[in-house]
């Protein structure tokens, strides 16, 4: 098996970790190194648990493991779902030497690795994530939380895992729309910090839809080694860790306006990539044929490239404000100066941001 997996590590002193990924690693993989007494806790969902929690269980031979099942979806990204995991952990009267594991995609990921962070002051946890997106970025960097009706992530801590463990073969269940969702953070890297990335995923798009694995296994190597290395540099989002947060701020308020799951969270993220693109146009940093290169991709990724029927300049204001880069009330986006570099500013020009707005929502 050995062979077949490759790793790379997110430098972070005494607490670096690795990531390991690659096919048939789901109960074959022995985790029990990364696992800090005899106890462990895998938390997943309804449709992962009968996908994967046997073989999961089986990552970690010698120790006493415990399962919690979670409804669903986004919307269950909350405090009453948290707080079902906690009441597992009394009831099965885990310590403060517990391990928690959280099996599933990023949502399942994100509320892990808070309830980690929370329980009894903190306790160990590892990722296995289970879908594109969660694959190639939420699993990976230590940002755990949940939402609040008023905006995305908005409680939470940076808690990092003490391993990453990606079996490509996971993926062979995804639904097709949650796969799209997933190359959104993926095409996120090639604009943000990697041009020969993003020239490479312009050929290669067509066969990550298809979840060919050679293209599948480069692509989520690549994403990692780009946010590994983010993370590496700037872990509690100083400054350079911004840039991850291409298209989020449109995004987030595609989420919070839609209501927590219509819109997935990579759906958001690539319609919020091409408004922020369509801005950097506005702002002079970039040419025209740049943005038809990003909208030519996030189409054919299967994405969507405008924002919900109905949703107004306003309705983006208004949840834009509440952005956590947001400094003294200022806005702070993330543009693009060219494809393959991005830049966090406060120094956007309204008429452009109002203008970008209008030519995105329909009834402006
Ligand atoms: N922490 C971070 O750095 C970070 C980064 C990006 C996104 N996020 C968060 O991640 C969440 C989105 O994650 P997501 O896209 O993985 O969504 P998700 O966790 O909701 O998973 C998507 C769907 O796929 C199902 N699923 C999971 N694995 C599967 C498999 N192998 N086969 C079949 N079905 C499977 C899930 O049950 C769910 O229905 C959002 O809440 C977002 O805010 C966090
Ligand atoms: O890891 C990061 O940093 C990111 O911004 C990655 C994003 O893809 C992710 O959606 C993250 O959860 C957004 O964080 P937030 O702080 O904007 O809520
Ligand atoms: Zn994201």
């Amino acid at each position: 098996m050995a062979e077949n997996i490759r790793e790379l590590t997110v430098e972070l002193g005494d607490r670096s970790y690795p990531i390991l990924i690659g096919p048939g690693l789901l109960g074959e993989y022995d985790l029990s190194p990364y696992v800090t007494g005899s106890q462990v806790m895998i938390v997943t969902n309804e449709t992962v648990a009968p996908l994967y929690l046997e073989q999961a269980i089986r990552c970690f031979p010698g120790k006493v493991v415990d399962s919690i099942v979670l409804p669903d979806g986004e919307k269950f990204k909350d405090w009453q779902t948290l707080n079902r995991i906690f009441d597992g952990l009394l009831e099965q009267r885990h310590t403060r030497k517990t391990t928690l594991v959280a099996l599933g995609g990023g949502v399942v990921g994100d509320m892990t690795g808070f309830a980690a962070a929370c329980y009894q002051r903190g306790v160990s946890f590892i990722q296995i994530p289970t879908t594109l997106l969660s694959q190639v970025d939420s699993s990976v960097g230590g940002k755990t939380g949940i939402n609040h009706p008023l905006g995305k992530n908005m409680i939470g801590a940076f808690h990092q895992p003490r391993a990453v463990l990606i079996d490509t073969d996971s993926l062979r269940s995804l639904p097709p729309r949650e796969v799209s969702a997933g190359l959104a953070e993926v095409i996120k890297y090639g604009l943000i910090r990697a041009r020969d990335f993003l020239d490479w995923l312009e050929g290669a798009v067509d066969r990550l839809v298809a979840l060919e694995p050679e293209a599948l296994s480069e692509a989520i190597h690549r994403s990692c080694a780009c946010k590994a290395e983010v993370v590496a540099k700037d872990e509690r989002e100083g400054g350079l860790r911004a840039i991850l947060n291409l298209g989020h701020t449109f995004g987030h308020a595609i989420e919070a306006f839609a209501g927590y799951g219509n819109w997935l969270h990579g759906e958001a993220v690539g319609t919020g990539m091409v408004m922020a693109t369509d801005l950097s146009l506005r702002e002079g940093m970039i040419s025209s044929g740049d943005l038809e290169r990003v909208v030519a991709l996030v189409r054919r990724a299967g994405l969507p490239e405008r924002p919900p029927a109905g949703m107004t300049p306003d309705d983006f204001m208004t949840r834009m404000a509440v952005d956590k880069k947001n400094v003294d009330g200022q806005l702070r986006l993330v543009l693009l100066k060219a494809l393959g570099a991005a830049v966090v500013t406060a120094d956007i020009r309204p008429e452009n941001l109002a203008a970008t707005l209008s030519a995105f929502c329909e009834d402006a």
